[in-house]
């Protein structure tokens, strides 16, 4: 049985997808809790969408086995169905349609009886803070109107289960908080959630989140007993201009004298077993390169820093190069 515990909303066991030679999903359990917000997070290419599609029984599984709500993903596949929001990286709105018209198309496809629809177009929109907006063409609309029209649109035959793939994609920051404090609202109001995302800042919002990497989970846990997992110290460096920064970081990879280095925007995070003792020595090796170190302080580990971590002891590289 894949989930035994009734308390799990969504269960996955020995999940696998392979699209011709590419293992896209790799062996994966997961189990979600009723009124968790959980995380699926991971670069582009990590499996997220796949095992997403396989959970929101669009996508057959090559094995494992999936519950949801308790109905089996195999012989229950349209219960499931009814019961759960998906919402895809390329959700689509119809843009020529007006927001009330689109609510009214998603109305239709999930079923809807007619005699709710008006009502609950009604509360969405103004849930969504679109109620002056509902003449408008979608088309019209902001990318993060858009995105709250888009999740209202699944949100009309009220699911129990939402899955959310990637919805912050090209939503800019504000518009991506907003939308954040509409899915803790649906989280006080019972509803589970999956979302997944590249973003580490998203990560931190979510109550439990899954590390995915190369199809394969590499932690599951909250925030701050995945940050818990990471071992040694860490740095952060700054130096006088960014040349000299990335020439920093070109000198002590080329030496291999840190367990890491990594570039976040205009400042390294360099991981070491002894941080006083790196802090001590490392300007004056720096100075002798020719760059010069304008900042160095112990810092605690991120996510990010987290992540880069369980990929480097799975043997990978987590490939950050944000600068
Ligand atoms: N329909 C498909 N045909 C062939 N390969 C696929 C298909 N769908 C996914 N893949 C491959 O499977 C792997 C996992 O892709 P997936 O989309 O699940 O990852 P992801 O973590 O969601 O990343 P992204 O954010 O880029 O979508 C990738 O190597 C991808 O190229």
């Amino acid at each position: 049985m894949v989930n035994d515990n009734p308390a799990m909303i969504i269960a996955a066991r020995g999940l696998v997808k392979s699209f011709g030679p590419i293992r896209a999903v790799d062996h994966i359990d997961l189990q979600v809790e009723k009124g968790e917000i959980f995380g699926l997070v991971g670069p582009d290419g990590a499996g997220k969408t796949t095992t997403m599609r396989m959970l929101a029984t669009i996508l057959p599984a090559d094995a494992g086995a999936i519950s949801v709500l308790g109905y089996d993903g195999r012989t229950e596949a349209e219960r499931i169905k009814e019961h759960i929001g998906y919402m895809p990286q390329r959700f689509s709105l119809y843009g020529d349609l007006t927001v009330a018209e689109n609510l009214e198309f998603y109305a239709e496809i999930y079923e809807v009886p007619r005699r709710l629809r008006e009502q609950r177009q009604k509360e969405l929109l103004a849930w969504a803070n679109l109620s002056q907006h509902s003449y408008k063409q979608a088309d019209q609309l902001s990318g993060g109107m858009k995105q709250k029209l888009a999740l209202a649109c699944n949100l009309i035959h009220e699911p129990a289960v939402l899955f959310l793939d990637e919805p912050s994609t090209g939503v800019d920051p504000v518009a991506r908080r907003d939308f954040w404090r509409i899915l803790f609202r649906l989280r006080e109001e019972g509803a589970t959630i999956m979302v997944s995302t590249p973003y580490m800042d998203e990560a931190e919002r979510c109550d439990r989140i899954a590390f995915t990497y190369n199809g394969r989970i590499l932690t599951c846990g909250t925030p701050a007993a995945v940050k818990n997992l990471f071992r040694g110290q860490l740095l952060l460096l700054r130096a006088e201009t960014i040349a000299m920064l990335h020439a920093a970081r070109d000198y002590l990879r080329r030496e291999q004298l840190l367990a890491d280095v990594l570039i976040y925007g205009d400042a390294l995070h360099l991981v070491t077993d002894d941080a006083l003792e790196t802090a001590r020595l490392l300007p004056g090796l720096l100075e002798r390169q020719g760059i010069r170190v304008t900042h160095l302080q112990p810092i605690p580990p991120s996510l990010e820093d987290t992540f880069a971590y369980l990929v480097r002891q799975a043997g990978g590289f987590a490939g950050r190069e944000s600068s």
